[in-house]
């Protein structure tokens, strides 16, 4: 494609008249008006014409930004371009620019192409259904986008950087992970959290309602897809910020809501003590507090306490490899944590090995591939490594206080092993 990379911006108000209108900033964390530093400069060239949400949380959006902050920085922003044409136009520049000033502050932004949300058509800002695009023009269009995204990144980055070192721009497509979604389990999972009052309530639908034409249901159903792209990149990425045209409020606040109702509706917690969990979060996301308390509130009120305990031993044995967790577990709670693991239960003889072991649990193939297997560094009982066939089992090592020994070979493939007249 040798088209241009930009083509005229003519979508009614939105960010068709740069310096008239401006990007809207859209954050998980509080704004005031009173932005500071970045975000100050970019109000003051116009750039950013508002923030969301305005007001609720004690952090500030600015902050959110600094890097005088512990645990703030850098933060990762997104914005989505959806190929409804084969190349960049006026309006998509100015969301660009938008991106790239947080990368020159040392951000990490995302450039999301909406290869799935271009065939359903966004109704924001419109007063006319699109006419629907064809599977292959949109991905063809996709295709192109992306090309466009990463050369303006690569002149943006030889041509003005001088050395500086930025943030990482990645170019995504949003058909990566909807081409694989089935639509009953993206119903289920994610359609009881959309409230039909809400949905209803964007001024987009609104207007499309109230129009003769009125409004399909593939259109009135993207605000769900962009608000669902929000949530993964928050998942996948910790994408905290969106920007977008002005006519791209009502999609980003529905994505805000999503990501942050779980805590208040899944568990008891005062509303206050939500606040400082999400507040001491934007200091330190890396610890994961909320989702860390959300597990814990929902395990103690499904399973009981000791379902809870129990789920914190696991949690300790499968991800922080603790011994002392394996330790305290019965053979019931080792099943259940590794379910796919074959059951074995050998009697201990005197000078039995680490290949001895093996072989008895059917863990290993005969002969020198087996033995290799353990040499090579494949094998490991109890989370440590064994790498000498004929080290012989030690009881408080090789086997555990509860008469248990868990052997893994290779990446994932588990043996527990139950040791009988110990
Ligand atoms: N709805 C945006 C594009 C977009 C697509 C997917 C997203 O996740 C975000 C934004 C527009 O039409 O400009």
């Amino acid at each position: 494609m040798a088209a241009p990379i930009f083509r005229c911006f003519s979508r009614g108000q939105g960010l068709g008249t740069p310096g008239l209108s401006g990007v809207l900033l859209l954050g998980l964390r509080e704004a005031h008006s009173g932005a500071q530093g970045l975000l100050a400069m970019q109000k003051a060239r116009g750039l950013f014409k508002e923030f969301f949400p305005e007001r609720g949380t004690k952090t500030e959006l600015p902050e959110l930004f600094d890097r005088g902050t512990a645990g703030n920085f850098p933060q990762t922003i997104y914005c989505g371009f959806d190929p409804t044409a084969d190349s960049l136009h006026v309006g998509h520049l100015l969301a660009l620019l938008g991106l790239f000033h947080f990368q020159r502050a040392g951000h990490n932004v995302i450039a999301l192409v909406g290869g799935a949300t271009a065939r359903l058509g966004d109704p924001s800002g419109r007063t006319k259904e699109r006419e629907a695009l064809e599977a292959e023009r949109v991905q063809s269009n996709a295709r192109a986008l992306r090309q466009g995204l990463k050369a303006l990144a690569a002149n943006h980055q030889q041509l003005f950087a001088n050395g500086r070192t930025w943030g990482n721009f990645t170019v995504l497509d949003n058909s990566a992970w909807y081409q694989k979604q089935d639509l009953v389990d993206f119903l289920a999972a994610v359609g009881g959290h959309f409230r039909m009052g809400t949905l209803l309530s964007r001024l987009s639908v609104q207007t499309r309602l109230k129009s003769p034409e009125g409004m399909s249901l593939a259109e009135f159903l993207y605000q769900v897809l962009q608000a669902y792209d929000f949530y993964y990149l928050f998942q996948h990425y910790r994408c905290r910020v969106q920007l977008g045209g002005s006519d791209q409020l009502g999609n980003i606040m529905s994505g805000y809501e999503f990501i942050h109702k779980y805590l208040k509706l899944f568990t008891f917690l005062p509303l206050p003590e939500i606040d400082h969990i999400m507040q001491l979060h934007v200091k330190e996301p890396e610890k994961r507090a909320p989702q860390k308390r959300l597990a814990t509130e929902v395990t103690k009120l499904v399973h009981g306490q000791e379902g809870l305990d129990s789920a914190k031993r696991c949690t300790q044995a499968l991800y922080h490899s603790s011994i002392e967790a394996l330790e305290v577990m019965s053979d019931q709670e080792l099943k259940e944590l590794f379910k796919e693991a074959s059951f074995s239960e050998l009697v201990l003889d005197p000078g039995t090995s680490v290949l001895d072991t093996c072989r008895k649990a059917n863990a290993i193939p005969g002969g020198p591939r087996g033995y290799r297997m353990i040499t090579e560094g494949g094998v490991s009982i109890n989370h440590r490594q064994v790498t000498n066939p004929e080290s012989v089992l030690v009881v408080g090592q090789h086997i555990l206080k509860n008469g248990l020994s868990l052997l893994k070979i290779g990446k994932r493939n588990f043996y527990i092993i139950k040791w009988l007249q110990l």
